[in-house]
């Protein structure tokens, strides 16, 4: 079991915010975080991997990290981080990269099998794309058989077909080795395919901990359906008044009352759903 229960003060531009943290992971377990920007999701996998201190106990699998005695300098730690910018050695190899952190050549060569990209194992970072950078740093990560696993928004900066390609290579990869991840992700389907548990922080406190179902999933049993999304323009289309909603990487256009008009604000999160009707569904192409 891993035990966090930290506080730091943050300060933030809204003013200062206390980060109050209390979680118990099992090992194994796939934890997703979420919360506003600001909220010190960073900051936390920071305090974890020890490169922030804070106030009160990390114990993980029965090893202190920190207690009010000991701090556990981040090498100490056996943590893999992965941010959103590859941070590869660029004067190395692909395969080099993976063999400064552990000299075992087998395991590497595992490794790159797994996420395809073995035969570019000769090659020097800048002569990869970003995506595939980005699948070396997972598994320079993963090479050091850390304990936890740190993601920090890892994908968000690629495009959407790499960005499903390496979320398949990070859900092999944790079927693999079974190592106790933390997530922070913005992106709803990407919690949902990875994450067994989500923890909802905001203001740097915990909102809530929950399934990835529960904590993404807003229909209620008397809706059919139920969508969210932020209200990107409301405009006018002859005697319509229309909603233009952004949810995901898709806009939705609502007609909306004219009472609803008066209620709503471009930049308002919304909830979309409907008990009248039943929905048709069908596949296109
Ligand atoms: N060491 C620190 N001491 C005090 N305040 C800090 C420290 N590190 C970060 N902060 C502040 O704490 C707030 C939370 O930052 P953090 O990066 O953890 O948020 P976040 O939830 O990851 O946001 P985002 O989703 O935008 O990345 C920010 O306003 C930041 O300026």
């Amino acid at each position: 079991m891993i035990y966090i229960d930290v506080e730091k003060k943050l300060f933030s531009s809204s003013g200062e915010i206390d980060l109050k943290v209390n979680v118990k992971i099992k090992k194994g377990e796939f934890i997703a975080i979420k919360g506003s920007s600001g909220s010190g999701k960073t900051t936390l996998l920071r305090i974890i991997a020890g490169l922030e201190k804070s106030k009160g106990e990390i114990i993980v699998f029965d090893k202190v990290w920190q207690n009010e005695k000991i701090f556990l300098p981040p090498q100490k730690r056996e943590v893999g981080f992965v941010f959103q910018d590859y941070a590869l050695f660029p004067n190395m190899s692909v395969l080099d990269n993976l063999l400064y952190v552990n000299k075992d050549k087998k395991f590497a060569l595992k490794l790159l099998e797994m996420v395809d990209l073995i035969s570019l194992k000769d090659r020097y970072p800048q002569m990869l794309s970003g995506g595939q950078k980005q699948r070396v740093a997972l598994i320079r990560a993963i090479i050091k058989k850390p304990k936890i696993l740190l993601l920090d928004e890892p994908f968000s900066a690629l495009d959407p077909i790499m960005r499903e390609k390496l979320q398949n290579d990070l859900i092999l990869i944790h079927k693999e080795f079974k190592l106790t991840t933390i997530m922070v992700s913005h992106m709803p389907s990407e919690i949902y395919k990875l994450a067994n548990r989500v923890v909802t922080i905001e203001k740097g406190e915990i909102l809530n901990i929950s399934s990835a179902i529960n904590s993404l999933l807003g229909c209620k049993g008397s809706e059919k359906f139920s969508i969210e999304g932020k209200i990107i323009d409301i405009i006018k289309a002859d005697i319509l008044n229309i909603a233009i909603i952004d949810i995901g990487n898709k806009l939705v256009e609502v007609v909306i009352s004219e009472y609803e008009k008066e209620q709503l604000k471009i930049g308002d999160i919304v909830s979309i759903s409907t008990k009248a009707f039943n929905l048709n569904i069908s596949k296109k192409g």
